[in-house]
């Protein structure tokens, strides 16, 4: 594990989901796991008592984000900024939307300013999101948006969300949208779009040389010659065409159904889904416990971990911590160029 006095940055997430639990587990289980440093963007009061409602010791201590190398291994480092909020584990309705976004878009800043290598974020709990005004479907977009603007970029991003777990990476082409939709967004440029940022970035950021991508089909046996759908013949294979005539190495349109057993994934390094569940659900099968989403095409690095609120866990204990250590140690990895 490559160490950098620059920490990485975590929101709050939601505040009643077990984000706190888990980066509160995590930062207890430090020395054992010889974590790197992070420190939190969240309110410490919220973090003081979901300690003490675990039953974990877990000094906060408050200052900025240069202070959380040095500080890491006595005490949790927090960066306050947002309102106090309640400790109200499980409560699905407790309104805190505004405090959520700030707490990710001051991680995001941090990254920019260069005091902090790359952002972990909490599960977020999207509809309460919505409620405070949110307009993206999630993290995924709205780290894209706050990246065109602090980077100053001249033409917007296509952040691209990937799941990836020891045996499994995939790629889901369109993201958080009703099944109806599909067929409707999917277009043969978003699917060039999507190759292309997954193929640079495993290079890139994951130092594959030549990453090889597998493409899946949109319907049954990836349209049985146009007689089962025509979006694989029409929209999906003159898009593979136009990437391996970019010199990728992407195959498909690909039967989905038989591509995630153990001997399919041998020939591939990534699947690209042509809809959410379609990949999300081998990937997280798979891989639940030490599963990471991670966004491509953005120009920091953002890692996640693959589960969501679980409210139901929250300030019980029984969350596990594993896909939050996980994503923490992506994100050291990957925001250390070099590294690899
Ligand atoms: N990155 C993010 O911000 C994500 C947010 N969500 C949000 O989370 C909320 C709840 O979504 P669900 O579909 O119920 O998914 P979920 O991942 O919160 O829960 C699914 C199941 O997995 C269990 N689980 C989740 N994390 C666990 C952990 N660390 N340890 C042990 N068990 C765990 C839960 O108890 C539940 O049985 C929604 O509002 C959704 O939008 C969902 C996925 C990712
Ligand atoms: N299903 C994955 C998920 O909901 C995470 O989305 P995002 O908030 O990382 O965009």
């Amino acid at each position: 594990m490559p160490q950098n006095k620059t920490p990485v940055a975590v929101t709050m997430g939601e505040p009643a989901g077990i984000g706190p639990d888990i980066a509160l587990m995590a930062w207890v289980a430090r020395k054992d796991l010889g974590l790197p440093p992070f420190y939190m963007r969240a309110d410490p009061g919220l973090l003081a008592h979901r300690a003490h409602r675990l039953g974990l010791t877990v000094p906060i201590q408050l200052g900025e984000p240069e202070d959380a190398y040095k500080t890491f291994s006595k005490s949790l480092p927090v960066v306050s900024g947002t309102a106090p909020v309640e400790d109200r584990p499980g409560d699905e309705i407790a309104t805190t939307g505004q405090d959520v976004i700030s707490s990710i878009e001051g991680c995001v800043r941090d990254v920019h300013e260069g005091r902090a290598i790359a952002v972990l974020t909490n599960p977020i709990n999207k509809a309460n999101l919505y409620e405070a005004g949110f307009s993206y479907p999630g993290h995924t977009e709205y780290l894209g948006a706050l990246a065109e603007k602090l980077w100053a970029f001249d033409k917007p991003l296509r952040p691209v969300m990937m799941i990836a777990g020891p045996d499994l990476m995939v790629v889901p082409v369109t993201i958080h949208i009703a099944l109806k939709d599909v067929p409707v967004q999917l277009t043969r440029d978003l699917i060039v779009e999507t190759g292309r940022i997954v193929a640079r970035d495993l290079r890139e950021r994951f130092g594959l040389a030549e990453p090889r991508i597998a493409v899946c089909g949109l319907n049954p046996h990836a349209g049985e010659n146009g007689t089962m759908g025509t979006e694989d013949r029409d929209i999906i294979a003159p898009a593979v065409e136009i990437l391996q005539q970019e010199g990728i190495d992407v195959s498909g349109p690909l039967p989905a159904d038989t591509l995630f057993h153990a001997r399919a994934r041998q020939t591939y390094d990534c699947a690209l889904g042509m809809y959410h569940d379609q990949v999300l659900v081998p990937a997280k099968t798979l891989a639940f416990d030490d599963g990471v989403n991670v966004t491509l095409g953005l120009p920091f690095v953002r890692t996640s971990p693959d589960h969501g609120t679980a409210y139901g866990l929250a300030g019980t204990g029984k969350a596990k911590p594993d896909s939050f250590v996980a994503a923490l140690r992506m994100a050291t990895v990957l925001g250390n160029p070099g590294a690899l």
